[in-house]
């Protein structure tokens, strides 16, 4: 379960999140949806705690920075960051290492396969594509086995057999109970997945709904809704 309570971050004079607050049940799908600079980043960034900001957030009902909340706490990045000089498995090891994770070298070979990362194991993180850097954070995320998940713009930059591998993952981690919060523009990305919608603008929550009150509206119809229209957006 993720809740966030009074959540505000500023950034100079600006005040990129103003008093946000919602929360996600375990085992649903919320979707963080805005135009370009409306604060889901910010609040993404704030829940994984690189941001200092005020109010509150809980991950499984304890205080995001407390070390067991971290325990079960997994963040996938907008931009993944690698070390150069360790390869796709010793990135898989290292986080092996600093979780005290009790989970097997097949394990991690089954992870690899899923997202096609098999056979570039040994390469360095330097020597990765953008696609295989946002993959090994996808692995890397996934090993933790979390309670609560986000991911900021997680299908930005896949290709198309990741992009259903990570539907099928977070399909997965919902029927398990896991708590998954993503930021996205890719409306069409999430149509099947999603049970909450966030709607943002001006770093606020404009609108909240959830798939029962979409009654079969498709996310994009809802989305223009609320926000003003499609034209808005684009404009
Ligand atoms: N490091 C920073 N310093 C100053 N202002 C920032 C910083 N990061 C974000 N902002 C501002 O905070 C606001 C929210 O930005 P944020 O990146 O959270 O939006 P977003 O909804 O994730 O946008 P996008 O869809 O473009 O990723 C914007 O006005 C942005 O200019």
């Amino acid at each position: 379960m993720l809740e966030v309570r009074n959540l505000v971050k500023k950034y100079g004079k600006i005040v990129a999140v103003k008093d946000v607050g919602f929360s996600l049940e375990n085992g649903t799908v919320g979707i963080l949806l805005g135009p370009n600079g409306a604060g889901k980043s910010t609040i993404i960034k704030s829940i994984a705690g690189l941001l200092r900001f005020t109010g509150d957030v809980r991950i499984e009902g304890m205080p995001a920075r407390d070390v067991n909340a971290k325990r079960v706490f997994a963040y996938v990045p907008e931009i993944p960051a690698m070390f150069e000089m360790l390869t796709v498995r010793e990135h898989m090891n290292y986080v092996k290492q600093a979780y005290a994770l009790d989970v097997t070298e097949e394990e991690i070979d089954a992870l690899l396969e899923r997202f096609e990362l098999r056979d570039k194991q040994d390469k360095l993180g330097n020597e990765l594509s953008k696609g295989m850097m946002q993959k090994v954070s996808i692995c890397c995320a996934l090993l933790i086995k979390p309670r609560v998940i986000l991911f900021d713009e997680p299908m930005v930059g896949l290709d198309p057999m990741a992009i259903k591998e990570l539907k099928n993952v977070i399909g997965e981690l919902k029927s398990d109970g896991v708590t998954v919060l993503i930021s996205t523009h890719m409306l069409e990305m999430v149509e099947e997945l999603w049970d909450v919608m966030f709607v943002m603008e001006e770093g606020t929550i404009i609108g909240e709904y959830t798939k029962e009150d979409a009654k079969g509206k498709a996310l994009d119809e809802l989305f223009f809704g609320i926000t003003g229209g499609e034209e808005q957006w684009r404009a």
